[in-house]
């Protein structure tokens, strides 16, 4: 928690419940539009590739898809980063570091370039996963990257548009953990620069993971997760003299580690939206902030004409926190007077206009759970 920006004593504490796990709750009273967290950038992102030429790599900004004001594009075409401004690239780089960008320009290499489906390295995936199947394909891959054959042969798979955004958000946060482990942070700089991402690899390990909802309910992105794995396993070893990081890096290439990547993505993960957000906003990329991550779901009651003409506080079953994205900054803010003890939420998504029954199927498809939020726990009730 102490690695989050803003006050050095958070106003929150974390408990568990039963039916929706680890939850926000306030520790003193909050008045409306306090900044309860702040956090400078996400441990992982990525941008997808067909908006990496139109949005600042830094910034994140975005112009409807007009380019002029990305004026660094150095690292454009190998590595896939554009930036507004020389101010924008030595954030980047002074937080990331140049070992990062020849980590990206490798992983670049191995996007299929033509159009289509990259070949499959292994049969077919059966159409239903069960745990023990997920596991036992797995297993099967640890045993072969024993075997130099595989990983020769992991060295020509190829990756599709989706696989190589995906494999870029885990290499990146496999980046972030080697230097941890290589423990570059060795001046103030550099310190300040590391603590930047609010959090270490084990907050970003510890968040809930949905690989077995996902991989279930989408088998064949069994094959794009075990392809993300042959490819950075077998285009990340080190060579002689590499430094620190690189050969940390080799080292937390495992399976393990990987699946954590790719299994605490879905349902932690804070979309990269088009600002400011409307309807139309077009979804640029994805990050994770893993110390934001604990606060649960709420929804918004339907538009609520009394509530908005009169400016009356709102009912308890609104979420009373609100993010607000300033750049790759995110900041939580709450929306109204909130007591000492009460939950702090926020809401995951646009689905305040449906019905209980739709926005269960919503949360149920989209985020793998049952929201027992105040007011549909209500509505349930109501329609029992
Ligand atoms: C981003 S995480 C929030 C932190 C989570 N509670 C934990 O322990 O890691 C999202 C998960 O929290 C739980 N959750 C969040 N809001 C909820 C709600 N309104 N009702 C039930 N479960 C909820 C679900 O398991 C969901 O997949």
């Amino acid at each position: 928690m102490g690695a989050t920006n803003g006050s050095p004593c958070l106003p929150f504490s974390i408990s568990v419940s039963p039916h929706s796990g680890r939850s926000y709750h306030a520790t003193r009273k909050l008045s409306a539009g306090t900044c309860v967290l702040d956090v400078a950038t996400p441990y992982t992102c990525t941008l997808y590739k067909r908006f990496r030429n139109e949005v600042c790599a830094e910034c994140w900004k975005y112009d409807g898809g007009r380019r002029h004001f990305l004026t660094c594009r150095e690292y454009g075409e190998e590595a896939g980063l554009s930036f507004c401004d020389e101010h924008c690239r030595d954030a980047w780089l002074e937080r990331e570091g140049h070992e990062l960008i020849e980590l990206l320009k490798t992983l670049e290499a191995v996007r299929r370039r033509t159009k289509g489906k990259a070949k499959a390295t292994d049969p077919k995936v059966p159409v239903e996963l069960t745990k023990e199947a997920i596991e036992c394909a797995w297993e099967k891959i640890d045993k072969q990257q024993e075997r130099p054959k595989a990983l020769r042969r992991w060295h020509d798979v190829q990756l599709d548009d989706f696989e190589a955004d995906m494999a870029r958000y885990v290499l990146v946060a496999l980046y972030h953990y080697a230097r941890e482990l290589a423990d570059i942070a060795k001046t103030p700089l550099q310190q300040a620069a590391s603590s930047a991402f609010g959090a270490h690899w084990s907050n970003f390990a510890d968040l809930q993971s949905n690989e077995m909802h996902l991989v279930a309910k989408f088998p064949e992105l069994l094959e794009n997760h075990i392809k993300i794995f042959q490819v950075l396993r077998s285009r990340f070893n080190p060579v002689n003299g590499a430094s620190p990081v690189l050969l940390r890096l080799a080292d937390v290439v495992t399976t393990p580690n990987v699946r954590i990547a790719l299994g605490v993505d879905p349902g932690n993960s804070f979309g990269i939206w088009e600002a400011p957000v409307t309807e139309e906003s077009e979804g640029l990329g994805f990050g994770i902030y893993p110390i934001p991550s604990f606060f649960n779901h709420r929804e918004w009651p339907q538009l609520n004409l009394y509530y908005a003409i009169t400016n009356e506080a709102c009912p308890d079953c609104t979420p009373n926190v609100r993010k607000d994205r300033d750049g790759r900054r995110m900041r939580f803010i709450t929306t109204r007077d909130v007591d000492a003890g009460d939950e702090l939420c926020i809401s995951y998504g646009h689905v305040e206009d449906m019905t209980w029954q739709q926005r269960q199927q919503e949360l149920k498809e989209g985020w793998f759970f049952e929201c027992r939020c105040s007011r549909c726990e209500a509505e349930k009730e109501a329609q029992n």
